[in-house]
């Protein structure tokens, strides 16, 4: 079976800075990837190249067998490749439904140049039902009508797994999911990624790696754009290269 995702010399210079250098990864499907590093790593620079928010300066990248480098993130969405971001990003003037219909409609009609008619499909059966499952997955499905501004930052992130998640994802990339919300949310979101871990490949980042330390089964470890280590994550997180990647900068192990 093809990888995930398989990149070779994967670079990204902003100017003269590379933010991203020369990464080679074979990001195997059937288990969940973590990726740890310090701030400023490259690990955001890092997905935004996996999504196409950025071409690469360098390098090439495989989705699933299909080189991918130079396609764009619509592309990659229809191909099946998901992701939520480290700040969250969803319509707050717009209510639950209206946010989920808006995405899941503009990956069945990419065609539309105005986004407001993507409402236009706000009826079809299968959007409806996608848009259903997903939020009943993420616990929101009593939430339908609410406007997102008013919903807690935990359900906010919830409901950015779920648009997500409407996708018909193949791959699930999570962007620091954890940020900003409390122990209650943490684990209520840590819960759901151990459900859909049964059945979607999953690429979180984390600074923490206590928090994901039950979840992920291979990690990689970033310092300064580089890929410094990948593996068991128990043993890489206890690796003397990766503690003293993090010395001064807090334990790997909080
Ligand atoms: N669009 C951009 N233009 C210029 N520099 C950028 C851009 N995006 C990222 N960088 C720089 O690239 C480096 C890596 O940033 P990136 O956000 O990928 O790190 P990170 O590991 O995700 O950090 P954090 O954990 O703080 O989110 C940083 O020095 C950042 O300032």
């Amino acid at each position: 079976m093809a990888a995930l995702f398989k990149t070779q010399g994967m670079t990204k210079k902003f100017g003269q800075f590379t933010a991203v250098n020369k990464v080679d990864i074979v990001m195997e499907a059937d288990r969940v990837n973590g990726v740890i590093g310090p701030n400023g790593s490259g690990k955001t620079t890092l997905f935004n190249l996996l999504t196409g928010f950025f071409p690469p300066t360098y390098g090439s990248i495989d989705f699933m067998g299909q080189n991918i480098t130079n396609t764009s993130p619509q592309h990659r969405v229809s191909l099946g490749i998901s992701r939520t971001f480290q700040l969250v990003s969803v319509f707050s003037t717009l209510s639950v439904w209206e946010n989920m219909v808006l995405s899941t409609a503009k990956v069945h009609h990419q065609d539309q140049k105005v986004p407001w008619f993507y409402f236009k499909y706000a009826g079809d059966s299968q959007i409806r039902q996608q848009c259903m499952e997903s939020l009943e997955k993420v616990g929101l499905s009593d939430k339908v009508n609410e406007k997102t501004a008013e919903l807690s930052y935990g359900d906010k992130r919830l409901l950015e797994i779920g648009i997500a998640l409407s996708m018909n994802p193949k791959a699930l990339l999570l962007d620091e999911p954890f940020a900003g919300l409390s122990d209650i949310e943490i684990e209520f979101v840590l819960q759901l990624l151990h459900e859909l871990k049964q059945h979607l490949p999953i690429v979180i980042i984390e600074h923490k790696i206590s928090k994901i330390i039950e979840l992920v089964e291979h990690l990689y470890v970033m310092k300064e754009g580089s890929m410094i280590m990948e593996g068991d994550p128990r043993k890489v997180i206890d690796d003397p290269v990766v503690l003293e990647c993090y010395w001064g900068k807090g334990d790997v192990r909080c």
